[in-house]
């Protein structure tokens, strides 16, 4: 009946929501991207990138998605599978955790709390398996 532990629960809110939605994270992967590109431990593998403005944006637009649909927001990730997206790429193990860090930094920026922070990596780290060759 009416017992309060009949009650829906307060439900904690997905991780898109706690992250602030799609405008948090577009700035979000803006200031990433601006990190990558400024990164000379991996910014050689984005030369080709960074010289089209199509390919640039396309690649905002998939990260976005990406992260929005894996942080259980209502998006859909409409690119490539990791795996075909750096297939021969040559990533290092060293590449992919400077690529983190400018993540991590653009997270650091827009204030993002630790433990959201915490959760954003957990849903990308397994990718690793699928983006280094080494
Ligand atoms: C968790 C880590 C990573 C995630 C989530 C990720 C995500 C993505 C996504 C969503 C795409 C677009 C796929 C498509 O076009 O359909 C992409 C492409 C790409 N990624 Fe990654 N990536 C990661 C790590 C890396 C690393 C470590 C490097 C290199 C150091 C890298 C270099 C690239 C390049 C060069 C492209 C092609 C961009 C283009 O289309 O011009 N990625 N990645």
């Amino acid at each position: 009946g009416c017992s309060d532990d009949d009650e829906k629960k307060e439900e904690t809110p997905t991780l898109y929501t706690r992250l602030g939605g799609i405008d948090a994270i577009s700035t979000v992967v803006d200031d990433f991207l601006t990190n990558v590109v400024a990164d000379t431990e991996i910014n050689d593998k984005f030369e080709a990138t960074v010289a089209d403005s199509y390919r640039t944006q396309l690649l905002r637009a998939n990260l976005i998605d990406q992260i929005c649909a894996g942080a259980g927001g209502p998006c859909s990730y409409k690119g490539k599978s990791m795996k075909e997206a750096h297939a021969g790429m040559g990533i290092s193990t060293v590449e992919f955790n400077a690529l983190v860090g400018d993540l991590v930094k653009a997270l650091d920026k827009n204030s993002v709390p630790t433990a959201e922070k915490n959760e954003l990596l957990a849903v990308l780290g397994p990718m690793k398996a699928d983006i280094v060759e080494d």
